[in-house]
């Protein structure tokens, strides 16, 4: 019995193992329902689409995987090719295996005593062949295969963070970290969406955990968060049964197969002139066969539960970023840092409109108070200033540019915000003054610290400078926070600045001591204050009056 002769009944058993694994590949359907789409980017599960879509949603990976760096570019091909020589080479080791085992088998069972001896040499060949090479091909192709998958996640975490991080204000204040709606329990939702949700809401309920506590909520949000492990574990147990199904189905075939297999050799064996070594290589070469199918499906499974569990990945590599520099954008040349709002209207989901046919301007150098009623727009009109929107009509210019004509990186150079709602990261004190300006000495930052009224109040802690400020800021009270923006905007030195309500968590007496640096600080530049207390707003060249969906 040779391979030949073997031939048909092992390219038979081949073909129907194949039909049955194919018709046991992870299906995609379309009949499962869309989920409508939510605030915040759309989290919504598109509906399920077929192979061919998938294909095409894979284009969007495939500049990632080709890096621009060419030295990196050469060890990726140098990998993949390293990969591609340990198949070849390990699909002839499978099929040289059961070869080189057959002489080792045929030497044993042979019927002639004299021909009987020690193959020593035929099961030295084996065993290099089956288990040293097999596992020196193997290791190699999984260290270089494993080295290129590594380059290929870190470009895809890369380019995800790059995508977020490019994305406008719109995107982040809309988006959220975690809620369980009613969609999550229909369980076509796929397991990693559940288990994003599950983290996301644990972290909301933990970071909030003092609004938490002062509502006395630990109780609903106990259950609340039951719910949601409850409703992943079933998302769980409907996504994982295709992969049940079609771990289940090589393990089948592969039992079948190798019945037929024995059934057949035990048979010419028996009716025959077969030798017991043809039974050992036809043992072995199915084994061989079977195990490049095994992978097959474990690959199929992998990549549809890829291309499901990412449909989020692929969304926001898709994301277009609304507020971005325009192909001609020029460089900001600052000036005196005059300020004009032109007929300017602006409504943040296109209905209500926040601002309404504002104009004013407001000369270089020149200090201006904005008052008026709360919700009127003022910390919108500072958002528009720094372009984290694009006005819906009309028009903002500082030093006689458009914001939208110029890179928004230059222009923000020039423009600091102490902005109502202040964020810190949760490090020392110090690293967050450094942020800043993160070319400033000790020495600058700890006057800046001075100046803002600070200084004094972190030197009384026990850590000093540096004290670690909590999740956000949460060791730090609200007046400390509000001087250590003010610090951050002192350090940064730039010609136009923003107060936001900066100083409305102060004491008057403290607010008096920095309004009095600040004075001699704002001599020369741009300054808008926003604030209800007139105290404030006392060192204004000019005061305007802002009210909602009103002309200033
Ligand atoms: N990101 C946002 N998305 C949608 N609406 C928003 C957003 N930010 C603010 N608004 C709405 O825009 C209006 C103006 O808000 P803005 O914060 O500019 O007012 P404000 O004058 O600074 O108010 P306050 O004096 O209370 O700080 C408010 O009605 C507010 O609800």
């Amino acid at each position: 019995m040779n391979l030949v002769d073997n031939f048909p009944a092992l390219l038979l058993l081949f073909l129907i193992s194949t039909i049955y694994l194919l018709a046991t590949f992870p299906k995609t359907s379309d009949d499962k329902k869309t989920t409508k789409t939510q605030p915040g980017g759309g989290e919504g599960r598109p509906p399920t689409r077929g192979w061919c879509e998938h294909i095409k949603e894979l284009k969007i990976f495939l500049p990632l995987l080709v890096p621009k760096d060419v030295a990196i570019r050469r060890q990726m091909i140098f990998d993949y090719s390293v990969v591609m020589v340990c198949l070849g080479a390990d699909r002839l080791i499978k099929l040289a295996s059961p070869i080189l085992l057959r002489q080792v088998v045929d030497v044993l069972a042979s019927d002639d005593r004299a021909a009987k001896r020690l193959p020593w040499v035929e099961v030295l060949l084996f065993v290099i062949c089956h288990s040293i090479l097999g596992k020196v091909v193997s290791d190699v192709s999984s260290t270089y295969q494993s080295q290129a998958t590594g380059r290929a996640e870190d470009a895809i975490t890369v380019a995800l963070y790059n995508k977020l991080l490019e994305q406008s204000a719109e995107y982040h204040e809309n988006s959220k970290s975690g809620t369980v709606d009613s969609e999550e329990r229909n369980g076509f939702k796929s397991y990693l969406d559940s288990v994003t949700r599950v983290s996301g809401l644990g972290l909301d309920t933990i970071q909030n955990w003092q609004t938490v506590s002062h509502f006395n909520r630990i109780d609903y949000e106990r259950s609340r968060f039951e719910d949601a492990v409850r409703s992943c574990r079933k998302s769980w147990i409907q996504c994982s049964k295709p992969l049940r199904w079609s771990a289940l189905a090589p393990k089948v075939v592969s039992c079948l197969g190798i019945g037929s297999v024995c059934l057949l050799g035990c048979y010419q064996i028996l009716h025959s002139d077969r030798s017991a070594g043809d039974f050992a290589m036809l043992f072995q070469f199915w084994t061989g066969l079977i195990s490049p199918m095994n992978n097959l499906v474990g690959i199929v499974a992998y990549a549809d539960r890829f291309l499901a569990d990412n449909h989020k990945i692929i969304e926001i590599l898709r994301l277009e970023t609304k507020v971005r520099d325009k192909e001609d954008a020029t460089d900001f040349k600052l000036g005196k840092g005059s300020i004009e709002f032109n007929h300017v209207q602006f409504s943040y989901d296109g209905q209500r409109e926040v601002v309404k046919d504002v104009s004013f301007k407001i000369e270089g150098g020149k200090t201006v108070a904005i008052v008026g009623e709360t919700g009127g727009g003022k910390s919108t009109m500072f958002k528009l200033l720094c372009r984290a929107y694009d006005v819906t009509a009309g028009s903002v210019e500082i030093d006689g540019q458009d914001v939208r004509d110029v890179r928004m990186a230059t222009l923000r150079d020039h423009i600091s915000i102490v902005p109502q709602n202040i964020g810190v990261f949760n490090t020392t004190i110090y690293e967050n003054l450094r942020y800043a300006n993160l070319d400033a000495t000790r020495e600058q930052i700890e006057d800046a610290c001075i100046a803002a009224a600070l200084h004094k109040r972190i030197l009384s802690l026990t850590n000093a400078y540096e004290e670690q400020v909590g999740e956000k800021g949460a060791k730090l009270s609200g007046g400390e926070l509000q001087r250590l923006a003010i610090a951050r905007a002192l350090l940064r030195k730039t010609q136009i600045v923003l107060f936001d309500k900066a100083t409305s968590n102060l004491d008057a007496e403290t607010e008096d001591r920095i309004q009095t640096y600040l004075k001699k600080w704002y001599q020369g530049r741009t300054v808008i204050v926003v604030a209800h207390r007139l105290a404030t707003v006392s060192n204004a060249d000019m005061i305007i009056s802002a009210a909602m969906g009103t002309k200033w």
